[in-house]
């Protein structure tokens, strides 16, 4: 076992917002230090931990963690689209050591997945099936979320299975830090945004082209400071990515779901993702440190934009 870890916000305004060339050049920098630390690293396999947004988990049934066996990306927001390479026989034996190893995962022999995994991957490799991968979908937009504590355990069952495996893994935790984009909540939910969160699986073109400027129009807005969303929370997200780079992972296990989300809106749960893979690598290495760090509130996307890599104490310089 080899372990790295990237870690990087997404969002799909990337391709729909009007942020300043300075801005996005900016975070090209961040995406380029990221993108050489993965082709260096060369991984034989990706474990990705990626949030869904009502695009492949709905509340007809909805997990909190999900190992998908076999996996499809839908296409919103144009990311793209068709079956990811995922070894079946490697995320079998992936969940069934979750299992023993005390927490109860759901699996999927057909997860379909959406921005929130595919995008990390088109920055990182170019496309989705440049490299194996075993996408892992943690719960970050449909409450009620499992406690962090919780979500810690699962990422060391994960870590627990990597470290005796005879490959290269890199993990990557993508998601946003603080930010609060308007994606539909069951509890304010229209009788056509409730069919969408109970089961919206497979829009029309039409339905997903609504539902998709509806977030870029409050994107703009937002950068106008006129959108009624939640703020970025700087001083939250710097707090919390240094908790991460103290290795100090426990110190997140009694934050609450409601509290996270006061601070730092709703969609700021999308940071399971991180405390998910940064528990994963702390089991499978031990002591880890950070080589690179990104960070910037980016409004224009609506997301206070991270980008980490991570590498075990013992890897060398
Ligand atoms: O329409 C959606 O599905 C939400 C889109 C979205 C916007 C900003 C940051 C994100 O992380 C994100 O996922
Ligand atoms: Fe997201």
């Amino acid at each position: 076992m080899t372990l790295a870890l990237v870690n990087m916000s997404h969002s799909p305004l990337l391709q729909f917002s009007e942020a300043s060339r300075e801005v996005l050049d900016d975070l090209d920098g961040a995406f380029g230090a990221a993108r050489r630390f993965a082709a260096d690293f060369d991984p034989d396999l990706i474990v990705l931990f990626a949030p869904d947004h009502y695009n492949g988990f709905f509340y007809e049934l909805m997990p909190q963690f999900c190992i998908g066996y076999e996996a499809t990306g839908v296409g919103d927001y144009d990311s793209e689209a068709g079956p990811l390479d995922v070894p079946t026989e490697i995320a079998q034996r992936l969940a069934a050591s979750v299992l023993v190893d005390g927490v109860d995962c759901a699996i999927s022999l057909k997860m379909e997945v959406d921005h929130g995994a595919v995008q990390p991957l088109e920055i990182l490799f170019g496309g989705i099936t440049a490299k194996p991968v075993i996408p892992i979908f943690v719960n970050c937009v449909a409450p009620p979320f499992a406690p962090m504590r919780r979500v810690g355990a699962f990422g060391r069952a994960v870590g627990n299975f990597l470290r005796d495996l005879d490959a290269r893994v890199l993990l990557i935790g993508s998601g946003g830090l603080s930010h609060d984009p308007p994606v539909p909540q069951i509890v304010t939910a229209t009788e056509e945004q409730r069919k969408l969160l109970l089961n919206g699986r497979h829009p029309t073109a039409a339905a997903r082209a609504a539902r998709q400027q509806r977030v870029i129009d409050a994107a703009k807005a937002f950068a106008r400071g006129e959108a009624n969303i939640r703020d970025l929370n700087p001083k939250w997200d710097r707090e919390f990515m240094s908790i991460l780079s103290s290795g100090q992972l426990d110190r997140l296990d009694d934050w609450t779901a409601e509290e996270m989300a006061a601070e730092a809106g709703k969609s700021c749960h999308e940071v399971r993702t991180w405390v998910a893979s940064h528990n994963a690598m702390k089991a499978a290495v031990g002591e880890y440190r950070s080589t690179f760090s990104y960070y910037r509130p980016i409004p224009e996307l609506i997301a206070g934009f991270g980008v980490t890599t991570v590498l075990p104490v013992d890897a060398g310089a």
